[in-house]
Parts: structure tokens; sequence; C-alpha cells
């Protein structure tokens, strides 16, 4: 197994370009590829979970042209759903930005699927929107076992009409809801049953959605509506913003040992609810700067804070590291879906919290950390979960070096973080 050790950090500083969004790079593919007429986005994320998404549509018979670096796609849209003869099979990785939304259109589309997965993938749960696309008629049969992938789609015209969602354990399934409903032969109105997690991925949806030229009325996300007629109409280009939640790891570090670190690619206005991670930091006291183009993180000394953090599921993983660093006990509460992610990340964390020395109280639901004096030099097993991988980076910011396992795991969303990471470093120490 590869490894990388981290030497310690006395400093960092200096300006990082985040990559890409995964959570807008895949909605925008998807939507480009069901528009009438052609789309360029620009600045897409090279990374596993987008190939994925990428080589779905091209099975899928979407025309797309990539350039040299992979970060400009332009996609010929098809008008409307898919269509294609013969049994395909899609392998989606542990995509869950793929395997949801292109679940919810290829029921609706003229196509006879299979939709496949790593082993990870096996133990995602789906039956909240296959339960839910059953109710607007789709054909959809679990290939294993009841409630995960693999998916047997046997594609349809679907009618719309009244459908309900349980929310509470996914955004991603109302997402692939409303994104598939212009495909549907009727109004949708989609109700929300259960608490809806993680809601500002909605908003990113509800914006790529409007960009795309179809608008859904939201209800106090309770209930969403959308009219029948509406068609996803290309905007011609389509400008990916970068990574929220790849930012973390770089503000965390401004936070704890900086200097200044400027984070570009996202600012203020981003649609991304993760640039609230930065609000987060700013509570446990670090002085962060709001720009239009960018996000400004200096360090400070920090404390702990005690929140809810259901708005920021994959950012709150990084206070889970920031947390060594902090003075006093820190909560990160209403988690219960880290459990259901690239892996039990609620089990992981605090796993790899205890090596390195922490105090850690795994709940159901939360976690909390109370730092220890120095912190120990632990080889960190990363279960294949890119995030892990990024925020035990941060320990090196201490005066003890980390040894991450298998640090390629990044390739999911970051694929070079830990070469933008040294680069914040090197020239400081
Ligand atoms: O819609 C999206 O792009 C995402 C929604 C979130 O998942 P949940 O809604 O399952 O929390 C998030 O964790 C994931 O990385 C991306
Ligand atoms: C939960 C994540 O991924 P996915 O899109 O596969 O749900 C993540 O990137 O942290």
């Amino acid at each position: 197994m590869e490894q990388i050790t981290l030497e310690p950090i006395a400093r960092v500083s200096g300006e990082v370009n985040v990559p890409g969004s995964k959570s807008l790079s895949n909605r925008a593919l998807l939507l480009a590829a069901l528009s009438e007429g052609t789309t360029t986005v620009t600045n897409l994320l090279d990374s596993d979970d987008i190939r994925y998404m990428l080589t779905a549509l091209e099975e899928l018979g979407v025309t797309y042209t990539l350039n040299e670096d992979k970060t400009v796609c332009e996609v010929q849209g098809l008008a409307g759903g898919f269509s294609k003869t013969g049994r395909l099979s899609l392998f989606l990785g542990n995509a869950g930005t793929a395997m949801r939304p292109l679940c919810a259109a290829l029921a609706a589309s003229d196509v006879q699927v299979e939709l496949t997965g790593e082993p990870r993938m096996e133990e995602r749960p789906i039956r909240d929107l296959v339960d839910s696309l059953r109710q607007a008629g789709a054909n959809i049969t679990y290939v294993k076992e009841e409630g995960y992938p693999p998916l047997s789609i046997e594609g349809k015209m679907l009618h719309g009409g009244t459908i309900d969602v349980d929310g509470s354990v996914s955004s991603q399934f109302l997402t692939a809801l409303l994104m598939a409903a212009p495909l549907f032969g009727d109004a949708t109105r989609i109700r929300i049953k259960g608490n809806l997690v993680s809601k500002p991925y909605i908003d990113i949806t509800l914006d790529t959605m409007a960009k795309f030229g179809v608008m859904v009325e939201n209800h106090d996300y309770a209930e969403f509506y959308i009219s029948a007629g509406q068609r996803y109409r290309s905007p011609g280009h389509f400008m990916v913003e970068g990574d929220a939640s790849s930012a973390s790891y770089f503000l965390a570090a401004g936070a704890i040992k900086g200097g200044t670190v400027r984070v570009t690619g996202v600012g203020k206005d981003s649609v991304q609810g993760d640039i609230r991670f930065a609000e987060v930091l700013e509570k446990m006291g670090a002085k962060v700067t709001w720009h239009e183009e960018y996000i400004e993180v200096s360090g400070a000394h920090l404390k702990s804070v005690d929140m809810d953090m259901n708005h920021i599921p994959d950012a709150a993983m990084t206070i889970a590291t920031t947390a060594l660093f902090a003075e006093g006990t820190t909560c990160i509460r209403n988690i219960f879906n880290w459990r259901v992610k690239e892996t039990d990340r609620l089990h992981a964390m605090a796993t790899e919290l205890k090596k390195v020395g922490a105090e850690v109280e795994e709940g159901d639901d939360y976690i909390c950390i109370t730092p220890p004096t120095s912190l120990n030099h632990a080889q960190i097993d990363t279960y294949n979960d890119h995030r892990i991988a990024m925020c035990f980076s941060l320990v090196a910011l201490s005066d003890t070096p980390v040894t991450i396992n298998d640090p390629g795991c990044t390739a999911k969303t970051f694929p070079d973080y830990f070469e933008r990471f040294k680069r914040l470093y090197s020239d400081n120490n």
C-alpha cells in the first residue's frame, strides 16, 4: 500500500486555486446532456467521480469533446431524455452524484440499463429514491440486496403527479427527482417526508436547473413544484465554481498555522453551502475575509465550538481535525448520514482521531473531540475515503508528523491534493 508521511509544518501562507466543484460538475454535465443545444462547461473537475459521469453519458450516446486537461467539455444536448437500444451496464464507482441523478433520469428515459458501482456503493442506500420514482410509474428492480445498488432499470415515460420522498438520509434523492422532473409527462409536485438533510445542496440543484431554463417552485423546502412543459435549454456556457469542500482543507490550514491563506475559485456569493465552513472557522476565532473572488483566512488562537453541521456534512469533517488545534471540546452534531457515505465516517473519524491521541465521544449522530496536549505520530487509515485522507493532512500542522495510508484515494474529488497542500508550506519552512 502506498503511504505519504508529512513532516511537521511550521507555517502556511499563500494562494490556492481550488479545482472545479464536484457537485456542480456532475449536475452541469447531466443537464447539458438533457438540454436542447450545445453547452460548453468550463472549469470542469477532472476526477474519478466526474469521469464516471462522463463515461456513462458516452455509453448512453451523448456526444462531447474534452480539452487536453479535461477541464473544458463541449456537450451536444439530446433535447430530452436518453434513448438507446439494447441493454447497457454502467459502472459508477462510488459517485453518489452520478448514481442517484442518473437513476432518476434513466428511469424516465427510453433505455434498459443496469447501474453498478464499487463494493461500497452496494452499501449506500437508494431505497427512498427508488420508492419515490415508483410512485411516478418507474420500473426499477434491485439486482442484489433490496434498497441498494446495483439497480436494473427499464426506462419509460413517467407520469409525474404528486410524489413523496424521504429526505432524511440524503438530499441527493430529492436532487435526482428534481433534475428528472422535466422529463416526466406531467407537472410534478414533490413532498418531503422526514427532515430534509444537507439542504444547501438543494440550492445548488435549483440554481443549476434555473441556468438550464427550468424553474422550480420551492415551498420552504417542504414541497417543490415543477410545472408541465418545461424543457432544459443550454445556457451556451456553464462555468463551474471552484469546489468549496476542497477549499476547506486550505482554509483550515490558514486558521491553524497561518500566515494568511487565500483560496480563489470560490467567493462570498458562491452557490455552494460549504463556503459556510469559513463561518465555523470565524466562530473558532480565525480571521476570515470574504470577497467576491476569494475567501481568505488568517491564523489565530482557536477555541472549540459545539454546532449542528447538518448543512455542511462534507466540510464538517475538516472541523473534526481542526478541533485538534482548538482549546476545549468541539462537538459536531446532527451528522447521522456521515455513516452512509464513502465509509461509516463517524466511526472512521472517531477511530483515527483516537490514534493521534484525541479523546473522542462517538454518538449515533454526533462526534465530540478533545485534543491531547501533544499529538502522536500515527498511520492514518483512509477507508477509501478521500476526505479522511485530506482532513488528516492537517495533523502535520502540529509538531508531529502524520502518515496517511493510501493517499491516492483523493482521486475521487481532488487527485493532486497533496501536491497543492505542499505548495502552501514549501516556501515557508
Ligand atoms: O448533492 C450533492 O452534490 C452532494 C450532497 C451531499 O450528500 P447528502 O445529501 O447525501 O448528504 C454531499 O455529502 C455530497 O458530497 C454531494
Ligand atoms: C459524500 C460524498 O460523495 P458522494 O457524492 O459520493 O455522496 C463526498 O464527496 O464527501
